[in-house]
């Protein structure tokens, strides 16, 4: 490094360089692209609010429940400045099926890509969006998204750019569940001795609106004890109607942000072709009803094809666990008749929640469509996760191969980039479990597990296949669904199969000619899912079960992959833990 009149070089021309590209550079490149920087001035915090018309509270952005939808074009940089209202604790939120290339410190991930805010602390998301989709975003600490910190967010396709498909118009549905019982409440029940589960939500949210004491579709129960909902149109619990003009093409956009459950949605006398999933095209297929589990998300067109002089029915019911919630309803409106008009008609049946054939035959419908990038011929690495439910010292707990996440109090990112080993585990964990001896059809033989907060570390740009492998939980004949989440990423669902992955005999059926890109996939019950993703982003990435009190229960585990070609972090999101420390120049 030189010096020029005492001062040292680099500095100076350090600082002329990022004037530069901040100031003239960048816009330039974004004018030329047509690309903008989306600025959101963001405050959370808990409100009152009746989301199923029973007053509780929520965690409210700007005063709104769910939060602003954000829409951008794909080029464009979103930037919220985040700031937390909360009196007593941090918040963190994560852009949901973005994959923040180049930016893994916008992933929001508390304890993974940043400190959690601190009450009363501003911190700034700045990413840029890359790939069109429907997207949403959420809370991502403790149990914030079953607190109602969610909203949507959709990217269009760039100037002049033409979907594969058309439509007229749009519609846009945000899927949530919600519990009376609040999320402290919950969340302490997750950690007691003997458990408190936090059981089946109250009500099913669309939009953030339900309706818990009264039903739309009353005049059609048999069920008498439930009165017909009187509602005048404005209250925080009416329904979001859907307007539409017959003989029409409509996209709607659906995206799942429930804690728990998985949901079947249908819509009265109309079929939908399915065209999108997770932000990626699909081949389009027709669907009389679909399944959308925690943390996915689809488009579906529906044309409005059915007697003009009707209005219809669209429901969401529980799926896959035995359902005590009600259907989730709002009104498909043909105009001009009046949105109060009832359809004349009871709602659609949810199929019956334990009917796996049907969602399996769902989900090996969704094929990607041609053009979309090929997976890789042969994978590098092969993780086997066994999905257990265990006891550690008398808790329940949920694990793989037999560790359960706790994370670290020092984001992995921070501790990972500047080498603290003393920050978490440094042993990696478990690639595999015993699967000669371990019987996944029956309750664990030793249910007893650890604790651990190990990270995965991938080699830079190798191609990592990861079988989930679901079992039997503590209870004798029972095994739930779970979606699992990657972050940072999008994955090829390479094949879904029955009890025991066995390299041998199912290897030869994974699909390799048009499997879908994903951020989402489940696990059917004692079944395995087969999936394959390139480690091509450098970042710290959680990977996890987006049942909320499951990701709770240590559900989860942690990649890591190519952290040390990040030039700079910035320190804003690394003012916790050991990275806390560092920048306050204490020894660690
Ligand atoms: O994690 C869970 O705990 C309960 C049950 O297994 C024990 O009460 C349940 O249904 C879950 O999904």
């Amino acid at each position: 490094m030189g010096t020029t009149c005492g001062l040292t070089i680099d500095p100076i021309y350090r600082y002329v360089r990022a004037l530069v590209i901040c100031f003239i550079l960048l816009p330039c490149i974004q004018l030329s692209l047509g690309a903008k920087t989306r600025h959101f001035k963001w405050e959370v915090e808990y409100k009152y609010w009746s989301p199923d018309c029973i007053e509780n509270i929520v965690m409210a952005i700007n005063g709104q429940f769910p939060g602003p939808t954000i829409r951008a074009k794909v080029g464009d940089t979103i930037n919220v400045e985040l700031t937390n209202k909360l009196s007593t604790e941090g918040v963190v939120i994560h852009w949901h099926g973005i994959r923040q290339m180049g930016t893994p410190w916008a992933d929001g991930t508390a304890s993974i890509s940043q400190c959690a805010i601190n009450p009363g602390e501003t911190y700034n998301y700045r990413f840029k969006v890359d790939k069109p989709g429907t997207y949403f975003y959420h809370g991502h600490l403790g149990m914030q998204r079953s607190a109602g910190l969610y909203g949507s967010l959709i990217v269009d396709l760039a100037e002049g750019e033409k979907e594969p498909f058309y439509y007229d118009g749009e519609l846009n549905l945000l899927l949530s569940d919600w519990w009376h019982k609040n999320t402290h409440d919950q969340e302490i029940g997750l950690f007691t001795n003997p458990f408190r589960w936090v059981g089946e939500s109250q009500s099913l949210l669309i939009n953030g609106r339900g309706q818990y004491n009264c039903s739309l579709a009353a005049k059609f129960s048999s069920n008498t004890s439930i009165s017909q909902c009187k509602l005048r149109g404005t209250e925080q619990c009416a329904p979001k109607i859907l307007h539409v003009l017959p003989k029409k093409t409509y996209r709607l956009r659906l995206a799942s942000a429930t804690s728990l459950a998985s949901l079947n949605l249908a819509i009265g006398n109309h079929k939908m072709l399915v065209v999108e999933a997770d932000g990626n095209y699909v081949q389009p297929f027709e669907v009389d009803d679909l399944d959308i589990y925690s943390g996915e998300s689809y488009s579906v067109l529906l044309t409005t094809n059915q007697d003009p002089s009707n209005n219809y029915w669209l429901s969401i019911g529980v799926r896959g666990r035995l359902p005590q919630t009600p259907q989730g309803l709002t009104i498909l409106n043909y105009k001009p008749n009046s949105a109060s008009k009832l359809p004349i008609s009871a709602p659609p049946i949810t199929p019956v929640w334990n009917d796996y054939n049907h969602s399996k035959a769902f989900t090996n419908k969704i094929l990607a469509l041609m053009g979309t990038p090929k997976p890789p011929v042969n994978h590098d690495r092969r993780i086997i996760l066994l999905n257990t439910q265990n006891k550690i010292n008398g808790y329940t707990k949920w694990a793989l191969n037999n560790v359960s996440l706790v994370l670290p109090p020092t984001p992995y990112l921070g501790s990972i980039k500047y080498g603290l080993k003393n920050a978490f585990d440094q042993k990696n964990p478990p690639e595999n479990f015993d699967s000669i001896n371990y019987d996944v059809t029956k309750p664990p033989v030793n249910p007893n597990s650890t604790y651990g907060n190990g990270v995965y570390m991938l080699g830079f740009n190798t191609t990592v296949d990861v079988i989930l492998q679901n079992a039997n939980a503590l209870n004798a004949n029972v095994s739930e669904i779970h979606p699992w989440h990657l972050h940072g990423h999008d994955f090829w669902v390479l094949g879904y199969g029955d009890g025991k992955f066995s390299a041998d005999k199912d290897e030869k059926k994974l699909n390799l000619k048009n499997p879908p890109l994903r951020n989402s996939a489940i696990i059917f019950p004692y079944g395995w899912t087969a999936l394959r993703f390139v480690a091509d982003n450098p970042g710290v990435w959680a990977f996890h079960c987006h049942i909320e009190p499951h990701l709770h229960m240590g559900m989860g585990v942690v990649f890591a992959e190519g952290v040390d070609r990040l030039s700079t972090i910035p320190s804003e999101g690394l003012t916790c833990g050991l990275t806390g420390k560092m920048f306050s120049g204490q020894k660690n």
